[in-house]
């Protein structure tokens, strides 16, 4: 069995996702379309730095969205249908059935779709922390889960939600706390929005909010 990791990263549908971030990206205008850009983007960075990270051997979106599936392909992401469509840990557990089906021993772990700051050695170096046990990564508040990683031979069992980080240390997943601020970095508002820009964006929310980011709203 290997300590390598398969990911499942769920992804809603662009027209409902993000809504905290709904006006970020035009300074308020609140255009749809350039707010499903936006949510594409962040997710479009997440998965390709998810994809060169060290440790994982495969990285699948969970979606329903045929605008996120496509667009990820063009980039060479694969993705499943969001097939429950009963919510965030419905769809992860969807996820990871999918996988085992692939590869019963598969060790699964789950990403948040929304890390556009994302480093692919530091999702290795939180990986590598995990030394094949149940864990997770808190958001940089603490509340949250920006990781789940099933241990050896384990269920994924993601209690993805408010207090996420209490619910899955109570499952057994231990805190990994390193020095890792990219994959502590969701991104649900603007603030969060301005502390992954600090600490550099990926090339696809970069170019999507270069001009935001160049010239403050008034
Ligand atoms: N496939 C799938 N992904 C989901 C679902 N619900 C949430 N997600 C994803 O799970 C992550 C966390 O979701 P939420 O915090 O609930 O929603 P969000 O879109 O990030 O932000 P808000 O709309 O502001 O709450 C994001 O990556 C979402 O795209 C779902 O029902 N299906
Ligand atoms: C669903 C979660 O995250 P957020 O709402 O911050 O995206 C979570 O941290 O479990």
């Amino acid at each position: 069995m290997s300590y390598e990791v398969d990911l499942v990263v769920p992804v809603k549908p662009l027209h409902r996702a993000k809504s905290r971030l709904l006006g970020a990206a035009d300074c308020g205008r609140r255009d749809p379309g350039a707010h499903a850009a936006l949510a594409l983007a962040l997710a479009k960075d997440t998965l390709t730095a998810a994809a060169e990270a060290p440790g994982v051997r495969r990285v699948v979106a969970i979606t329903s969205d045929p605008e996120v599936t496509s667009a990820l392909r063009a980039l060479g992401v694969e993705s499943i249908p969001d097939e429950p469509d009963s919510g965030l840990n419905e769809a992860l557990r969807h996820g990871a059935r999918v996988l085992r089906e692939t590869d019963p021993l598969a060790r699964i772990g789950a990403l948040q779709a929304d890390l556009p700051a994302l480093r692919p050695a530091e999702l290795g170096a939180a990986l590598a922390a995990s030394e094949g046990r149940r864990a997770h990564c808190p958001d940089r508040q603490g509340t949250g889960t920006t990781l789940l990683v099933a241990g050896l031979g384990g269920e994924l069992d993601p209690r993805f939600g408010p207090d996420s980080s209490a619910a899955h240390t109570a499952t057994g997943a231990f805190r990994l706390l390193g020095d890792w601020p990219s994959l502590r970095c969701d991104v649900d508002t603007e603030e969060d929005l301005e502390v992954a820009a600090a600490l550099g964006l990926g090339r696809h929310s970069g170019e999507r909010l270069l001009a935001r980011l160049r010239k403050p709203c008034p």
